[in-house]
């Protein structure tokens, strides 16, 4: 079966393609392809970000494949729940950053995927919404706890409770997104955001991503003792001696991810 989630690596930026026409629509197969490409990215020291997109002009992804469901089949419930999970919980721990290029349509599962992104970049034709209720089903993905998180509990009760579907403005207004850009530009600005990510030591990110997603689950007397214990460690490496003595020696930093 050919690729239906697409992988190029362009310099340290792994460009992630959904491209399951029409839709890009989530199926076992794409799930888990995006689980496994994850995981040989996060070893691949070379890559330090990675941005994903969907295939076409209208669509970023619709969600999962409705068809999947349509015979009630709990089994296959249980089954995609769990890939689900497995695919969206690797992105969301992928070592690097992660950036959505939002160029349409993203619905369900479909943004679900960009929720679990450190970043979100959508077009102004883009829509986003979390319409599982309107068929029977709920956002199994992590995005009742992602959405909350980042747009606060009204914004996730208005979208997920009443099918409030936003524009890309609107995103834009409540923290959904963090820019919105003119049709046909949100991969290259994903692209322009994640070579600005290159600037950065990469060990130095993957930590400082580590503490920002245990504020989510840690307490701050947990989170203060780590951030101290991840910083020390930072001085096990060689990206932390690069770092300051380029800046010293006023000279680019060339970082070796270790
Ligand atoms: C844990 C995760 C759970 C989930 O993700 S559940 C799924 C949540 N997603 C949705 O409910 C979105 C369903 N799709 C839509 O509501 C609409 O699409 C849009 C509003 C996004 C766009 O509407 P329009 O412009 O009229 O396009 P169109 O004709 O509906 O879609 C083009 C083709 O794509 C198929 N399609 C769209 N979404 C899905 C889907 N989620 N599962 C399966 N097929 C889908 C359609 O049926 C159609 O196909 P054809 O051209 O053969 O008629």
């Amino acid at each position: 079966m050919s690729a239906q989630i697409k992988l190029s690596i362009e310099g340290h930026i792994a460009v992630v393609t959904m491209s399951n026409p029409p839709a890009n629509t989530w199926t076992k197969e794409t799930l888990t392809q995006l689980r496994d490409m994850v995981a040989d990215l996060n070893n691949n020291k070379d890559v330090y970000s990675l941005v994903i997109t969907g295939e076409g002009e209208k669509f970023f992804s619709a969600g999962a494949d409705l068809n999947l469901f349509a015979s009630g089949d709990k089994g296959v419930a249980a089954e995609m729940s769990i890939i689900f999970g497995q695919a969206f919980e690797a992105l969301s721990n992928f070592r690097g950053v992660s950036i959505a290029a939002i160029n349409g349509y993203a619905m369900g599962g479909g943004l679900e995927v960009a929720l679990a992104c450190d970043l979100r970049i959508a077009e102004e034709q883009a829509q986003m919404a979390l319409p599982e209720a309107k068929v029977g089903l709920l956002p199994c993905a992590g995005g009742t706890q992602n959405l909350a998180w980042l747009v606060g509990e009204g914004w996730a009760k208005r979208m997920i409770l009443c099918g409030e579907r936003l524009t890309a403005e609107k995103a834009h207004n409540i923290g959904l997104v963090e820019e919105v850009v003119a049709k046909g530009e949100a991969f290259d600005k994903a692209m322009a955001l994640a070579k600005q990510v290159e600037e950065q030591s990469p060990t130095s990110v993957a930590a400082c991503k580590s503490l920002i997603q245990h504020s989510r689950s840690g307490t701050m007397s947990s989170a203060l003792p780590l951030e101290r214990e991840l910083f020390i460690n930072l001085f096990d490496t060689q990206d932390q001696k690069e770092g300051v003595n380029a800046f010293l020696e006023k000279r680019k930093a060339n970082w070796v991810n270790g």
